[in-house]
């Protein structure tokens, strides 16, 4: 456990290397002529071969000449920089708004060229389709509305939904993200307009696990909003009712997952950004039933994990220091009592002691400090809630300032959703943490609900800390050649190895183990070089390489608890008699690339 393998120099390469003997294969079409220009999962565009244009009844409907994807892919690019040049100096989010235009006109035209432009440039291109412009983009979706995507199952289908979803046309789902929009990221309540995060995730699957994009299925459950401003937006494209709740609540997504499983029962299904108290209600409801799994609790806490021990790192001690750590969790909803819950769970296993209590944890809320002595304690985070009579000094509800004054904590995590809470004096207070090396995780979503940005961060908090954020912010320029790194502490680096390790394992359901797997698989990805610096996280160019590691490390894990069932050809005792490259190599194996595949039509 917690074994730290230094990883080839070259992932990149060794990813590319992979990828670059891809043939594709021949993919069969059922229509003809215009139906397919316009359906993106066939299109080509110009890219049409003169023989494909006779064989599906094309000729005509194109320009002449055809163009290879590389000179298609160089010429989106083109346009694509053009655009960047041409909105210099207007405000940033007119200029994100019109990047994600960009982008969204060829994932409605060609997905093919979509996903090779995604995935050659993710870095530029995950913080336009993915957070944080997918939140602006969720906030204005009813305006920007063109065409649909993915599903909408509303609280007026009730009773309907089994054959609904026989409306999707693909006859093959392995991927769901499915969201009620009642907590997108940290703006709230955004009903229907919910639906660009579904949707954003599941670009993640195909650019980072190579889900294949034919196999996705984005889903909102739209059960009214109960935001005043959308039911009174004359656009709003929701329901125009409350959000229903109780067993009416249920009822409707009971009805979903029957629905699905019955349709594709070796779907998997991750549940994003609902309200805390439904998060928990239905992963608790679920994961033992259908193969899902919640992002924001699971996802995001594996990947906490892994960082709060590449911190421990990167103070120059090793693992076994971790239970000693003091850490500050602002935040008590779904995703900081995920955090916890699963550090908790890492401190039991390095002591182990089953009963383990998390007394270097502290916890605050809205209402400050969480003890013991909170009217109306949340069940869920009571485990975590201090005794007054063990904290010398801190009251119920102390300030968040009081805390770290008080504790000096070695990590400071934020996962409220309020922008902001890490204030100066905040931020001043942690140079007197007892650590060497304090860290600082402003992990809310997007830029600015995060806690403090990086920038003020280094410049209160000291040059030698540790810094991520769950939004992207650029590196830190410190003056005389040094440069404060920022990490994205996103649970992007984790759901994708989460569902593709469960899907080519055939998983029946996904565990505590298959979640620890992923984490420790993240945890030791890094160098002790490059923990030095201060890099926690790999980087996002590489997150195909780092997916693949993790799914293999999830598919290993539902084989040692004999829940994987296989996959296609492969039978589970093929998947157990694997070695670990076997395992890697099997599911690079699995990974769908962009590339035109011959079209042949069933007659
Ligand atoms: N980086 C990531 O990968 C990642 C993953 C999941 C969630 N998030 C972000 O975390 C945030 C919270 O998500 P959630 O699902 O836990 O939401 P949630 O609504 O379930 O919980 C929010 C919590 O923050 C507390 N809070 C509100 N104002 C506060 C304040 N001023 N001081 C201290 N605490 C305060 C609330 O009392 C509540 O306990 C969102 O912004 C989301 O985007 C980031
Ligand atoms: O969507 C993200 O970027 C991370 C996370 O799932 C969130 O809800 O903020
Ligand atoms: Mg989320």
């Amino acid at each position: 456990m917690w074994n730290l393998t230094r990883f080839a120099s070259s992932r990149l390469s060794r990813t590319r290397r992979l990828f670059s003997s891809v043939i594709p294969g021949p993919c069969i079409v059922h229509k003809r002529g215009t139906d397919i220009l316009h359906d993106p999962w066939f299109n080509k565009d110009t890219g049409f071969p003169l023989t494909e244009r006779d064989r599906l009844g094309l000729r005509g409907l194109l320009p002449p000449r055809v163009i290879s994807f590389e000179q298609q892919y160089d010429r989106f690019m083109e346009s694509y920089h053009s655009l960047e040049k041409n909105t210099k100096g207007q405000p940033d989010g007119v200029v994100a708004l019109a990047k994600w235009r960009i982008l969204n006109r060829l994932h409605d035209r060609n997905e093919t060229l979509y996903y090779r432009v995604l995935m050659d440039n993710i870095k530029d291109f995950a913080p336009i389709i993915y957070t944080p412009t997918v939140g602006l983009v969720c906030q204005n979706y009813s305006g920007l509305f063109r065409r649909p995507r993915g599903m909408y199952f509303s609280a007026k289908d009730k009773g309907e939904m089994m054959s609904m979803i026989y409306n999707w046309p693909a006859q093959h789902v392995d991927m769901i993200v499915l969201t009620d929009g009642s907590r997108i990221l940290g703006l709230g309540d955004l009903g229907v307009q919910g639906i660009g995060i579904p949707i954003g995730k599941l670009d993640m699957y195909v650019a980072a696990a190579g889900i294949n994009p034919q196999r996705v299925l984005p889903v909102m459950l739209d059960v009214g909003t109960n935001n005043q401003k959308l039911l009174e937006d004359r656009l709003y494209l929701g329901l125009r009712q409350p959000r229903l709740e109780g067993e009416e609540y249920l009822e409707i997504v009971d009805e979903f997952m029957e629905a699905v499983f019955t349709r594709w029962p070796k779907a998997i299904v991750q549940f994003e950004d609902f309200q805390m108290k439904w998060a928990f209600e239905t992963l608790d409801r679920y994961r033992k039933k259908f193969c899902m799994f919640n992002d924001d609790i699971q996802g995001t806490a594996g990947v906490a994990l892994a960082g709060l021990l590449g911190t421990v790192r990167a103070q120059g001690r090793t693992l076994a220091d971790f239970p000693d750590q003091k850490i500050v969790v602002v935040g008590a909803g779904s995703a900081g009592l995920g955090v916890l819950s699963m550090a908790v769970q890492a401190v039991a296993r390095m002591t182990g002691k089953n009963e383990t209590t998390a007394q270097n944890f502290f916890l605050l809320d809205k209402d400050g400090l969480i003890t013991k002595e909170r009217k109306n304690l949340d069940p869920a985070a009571a485990p975590f809630a201090k005794d007054p009579g063990q904290i010398v000094g801190l009251r119920e509800g102390a300030s968040l300032l009081e805390v770290v004054k008080k504790v000096k904590p070695d990590v400071l995590l934020g996962l409220s959703g309020v922008g902001g809470v890490f204030s100066e004096e905040v931020l001043k207070a942690l140079r007197e943490s007892g650590s060497t090396r304090p860290a600082i995780f402003a992990m809310s979503n997007p830029t600015m609900n995060a806690e403090c940005t990086a920038a003020d961060a280094f410049k209160h908090a000291g040059e030698n800390i540790v810094f991520a954020s769950g939004s992207p912010f650029e590196n830190v320029n410190l003056g005389n050649g040094k440069v404060g790194y920022v990490n994205q502490a996103n649970n992007m680096y984790l759901f994708p190895g989460i569902g593709l390790g469960s899907l080519v394992s055939g998983a029946r359901f996904i565990t505590d183990g298959m979640l620890q797997a992923a984490a420790e698989c993240l945890a030791s990805y890094m160098t002790d070089e490059e923990i030095q610096k201060g890099i926690l996280y790999p980087s996002i160019d590489s997150i195909r390489h780092i997916t693949a590691e993790v799914g293999a490390s999830v598919l290993r894990a539902a084989v040692a608890e004999e829940l994987a069932e296989g996959h296609g050809d492969v039978g589970p005792k093929e998947l157990a008699h694997m070695s670990k490259e076997e395992t890697v190599e099997y599911v690079f194996r699995n990974m769908w690339y962009p590339i035109y595949s011959p079209l042949v039509q069933e007659k």
